[in-house]
């Protein structure tokens, strides 16, 4: 026989499941200030920035916070979604948690959300309402392939920051980078298949664009050139392509500090002079489109090319929400759930 509560006994919560998707971040518009306060926040972590407090500090707010904001704007102004006065990342980062929730539906105590690093919504507020609805497992999901300080572990931390001031504090779990993850070799692999076959040229390359990081933080012991070599590595065995035909490079360098190499922009420069006329590129390192991919590879890449002797450019997308990259997600989701649902 059931016993009643007494009237005076706490409510009973029913326990939910909450998946976060975690990404970068990205400004809330494109004028001056949405953009600087975007760029305050993010470079001023320190796991983006290994310099030193006293010697970043003013490098940052006297010289990069008076004159990026301005032409970054400049740059998040041509890739705007404008039906939706948002940013790219952010759009795509929404549909991907409202299609990953529609595949987990069925599963009655989950709720699915996305949490941004930097900018908003703040992982901080994604969290703590999470945890209101009463979510006391968590599953948190940096959505970055290939695994960085400046990114998973930082993504993390935040997390944490957050569930450090929770009095009832879920039970949480992080999902591993997934660099050479089967599904993900493969979705990845499908989409650079698909992506040529739809071209109306045979590119003589295609470049796996990651973004840079400082040379010097791989040296400390960063693991994020292994796992994008490694990327391509198993891409290219996936594909079964020769040797030779997947290009890894880095993008986005940033200060005047040693970043990996070979940078993108320098390699899409001397390409053309070395008789690569035609190449196809994509960004795996970005599990959504962003300024880094639509306008520094797409747009600035592509002119860098052709005004070199390019002749055919191609970007092909990240895998966003496309069924394939959604059932990849899902997989990963389903399988970190594991012992859960
Ligand atoms: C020292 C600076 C930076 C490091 C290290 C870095 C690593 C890094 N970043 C991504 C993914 C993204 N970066 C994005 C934008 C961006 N990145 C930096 C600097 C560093 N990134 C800056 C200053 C910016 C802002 C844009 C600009 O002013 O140029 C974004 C896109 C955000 C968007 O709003 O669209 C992503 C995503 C990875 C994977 C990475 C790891 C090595
Ligand atoms: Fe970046
Ligand atoms: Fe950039």
């Amino acid at each position: 026989m059931s016993q009643a509560f007494p009237a005076d006994h706490p409510p009973a919560q029913t326990p939910k499941i909450g998946v976060v998707l975690l990404n970068l971040g990205t400004p809330d518009g494109t004028d001056y200030w949405s953009v600087r306060r975007y760029l305050k926040e993010f470079l001023s972590d320190p796991r983006v920035i290994e310099t030193p407090k006293w010697l970043w500090w003013p490098i940052l707010n006297l010289a990069i916070l008076s004159f990026r904001p301005q032409k970054s704007g400049h740059a998040y102004a041509q890739i705007w979604d404008k039906e939706k006065n948002e940013s790219p990342l952010r759009v795509i980062t929404r549909d991907q948690t409202e299609a990953l929730a529609q595949r987990l539906a069925g599963e009655s105590n989950v709720m699915v959300d996305f949490a941004m690093r930097y900018g908003n919504p703040s992982t901080r507020s994604v969290l703590d309402k999470l945890q209101q609805a009463g979510c006391q497992k968590i599953l948190l999901v940096p959505l970055y392939p290939q695994y960085s300080a400046t990114t998973t572990a930082t993504a993390n931390d935040k997390a944490f920051d957050a569930l450090a001031e929770m009095r009832w504090q879920p039970a949480v779990r992080t999902a591993p980078a997934y660099y050479s993850d089967a599904k993900y070799v493969e979705v990845l692999g499908n989409s650079i298949r698909d992506g040529v076959a739809a071209l109306d040229f045979e590119p003589d390359l295609v470049l796996t664009s990651y973004h840079g990081l400082p040379q010097s933080y791989v040296d400390r012991g960063d693991p994020y050139e292994h796992d994008c070599r490694e990327t391509t590595r198993l891409v290219g065995e996936y594909l079964g392509w020769p040797e030779g035909k997947l290009l890894v490079t880095f993008q986005s360098r940033f200060g005047p500090t040693k970043w990996l190499e070979p940078a993108t922009a320098d390699t899409l420069e001397k390409l053309p002079g070395q008789g690569v006329k035609k190449v196809a590129i994509l960004a795996p390192a970005f599990s959504a489109d962003c300024i880094e991919t639509l306008e520094e590879i797409a747009m600035q890449g592509k002119e860098t090319f052709m005004h070199a002797g390019g002749e055919r450019f191609a970007y092909i997308p990240c895998l966003n929400d496309t069924p394939a990259g959604m059932d990849m997600i899902e997989a990963m989701v389903r399988r970190e759930l594991a012992g859960w649902l």
